[in-house]
């Protein structure tokens, strides 16, 4: 097992990552907390599959219940949060009740805002079980999801601890892994460029991948995002640089309605577009071809979808959370590990959305 420690200026937690260790790690956190009560919030997928072993980890020692969210981003939403809030009134639960979030970045997500919000606060753990969760579960951002935006209504709530036991990545689906390995590859460009090299020249299939790849690529990803956290815990400067792929990713994801393209799908169409931008602004000289050869090769999809107009994404764009003055904030490369943010008029934007998209597609 390997620990890392997640400082930001609210306050430090482990992260504990290795195979077989939820339940000797969770007993250990959750003796330091000393909860009145545990509510489990778990997506369907993951509780079908490893809820009695959860359960039977805590039901021992605490007043335990579990609610069990239907699967899917569309979920990370206004009902499930207002459900979740009802439950907790109804059952009692205290300010020194803790909430365990089990699955990937929606459970995490809406459990840690639900968290973050009921009696103003009450503690809670990250238990991810997917490759995306190495972003979701470190560095406190919680949100839930409005049709007019990613992400709108949320907080900077951060968990007394994170467990991946990588025991239970081994059913998750490999568009699933694809999905995570976006937010993975995104770490790589944005913070380290040997593990960015190492990306490229070890992984080009994702069903094949052996637990030390896996808890490489992961501890990798969350040391890159602690270190930006650290430095700014909640987006004021540096911290912006996580958006990378994000300000069209967003979007797109938005447009087609949520659950409909993966979060990390959106996020890959996103990179390529910002790593392309990043050539015209900043003379980027990463093989942009090559590296959209790469995408393909991982199964990712390259191309905005046909249907969403570069008008639609654009006025999407303008409402994402770093616009700001009717400029739109794009993150961009100017070499590997060292992003910057730009500013954009939306013309001028949707005219370079619409360059790209035509080149993409000759
Ligand atoms: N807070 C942050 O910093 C942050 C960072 C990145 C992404 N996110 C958010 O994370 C969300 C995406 O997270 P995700 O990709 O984990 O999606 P997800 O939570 O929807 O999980 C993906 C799918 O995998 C299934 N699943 C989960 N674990 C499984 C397992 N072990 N075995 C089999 N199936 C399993 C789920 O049922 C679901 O269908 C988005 O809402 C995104 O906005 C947040
Ligand atoms: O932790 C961050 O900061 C990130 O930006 C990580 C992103 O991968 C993640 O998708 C995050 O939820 C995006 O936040 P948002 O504020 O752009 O909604
Ligand atoms: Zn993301």
């Amino acid at each position: 097992m390997k620990n890392l420690l997640i400082e930001t200026a609210s306050g430090s937690y482990p992260v504990s990552v290795g195979r077989n260790i939820i339940e000797t790690e969770l007993i250990k956190q959750v003796k330091v907390i000393k909860p009145s009560s545990i509510l489990i919030i778990a997506d369907a997928a993951v509780q079908s599959l490893y809820g009695e072993r959860l359960l039977n980890a805590m039901s021992h020692s605490y007043k335990t219940e579990v609610f069990v969210v239907p699967s899917g981003e569309e979920n990370k939403s206004f009902q499930s949060f207002y459900d979740i809030q009802t439950l907790a009134l109804k059952l009692g639960l205290d300010r020194k009740s803790l909430i365990l979030a089990f699955g990937g970045g929606v459970i995490g997500d809406l459990a840690g805002f639900a968290a973050a919000t009921y009696m103003r606060g009450i503690p809670f753990i990250q238990l991810p079980t997917t490759l995306l969760a190495h972003d979701s579960a470190v560095g406190g951002k919680v949100a839930i999801n409005h049709p007019e935006g990613k992400n709108m209504i949320g907080a900077f709530h951060q968990p007394r601890a994170v467990i991946y036991d990588l025991a239970f990545l081994s059913t998750l689906p490999v568009h699933e892994l694809r999905s995570g390995f976006a937010e993975v590859i995104k770490h790589g460009l944005i913070g380290n460029a040997d593990f960015y090299h190492w990306l490229t020249s070890e992984i080009s299939v994702l069903d094949d991948l052996d637990d030390e790849k896996l808890q490489h690529m992961i501890l990798e990803g969350i040391r890159v995002k602690a270190a930006v956290v650290k430095e700014d815990e909640k987006e004021t400067g540096v911290r912006a640089h996580l958006n990378f792929g994000h300000t069209l990713g967003h979007a797109i994801e938005a447009s087609e309605g949520y659950g409909k393209i993966s979060h990390g799908d959106g996020v890959a169409i996103g990179m390529l577009f910002a790593i392309w931008l990043s050539g015209k602004i900043h003379s980027l000289s990463l093989p942009y071809e090559k590296i959209k050869n790469w995408f393909k090769e991982l199964g990712f999809p390259v191309e905005v979808p046909e249907n969403l107009s570069a008008d639609a994404l654009i006025s999407r764009m303008l409402k994402d959370k770093k616009s700001h003055s009717g400029t739109i904030t794009m993150v961009l490369l100017k070499t590997i590990g060292a992003p910057e943010t730009s500013s954009f008029e939306r013309d001028q934007l949707r005219s370079l959305l619409e360059t790209w998209r035509q080149e993409g597609s000759v």
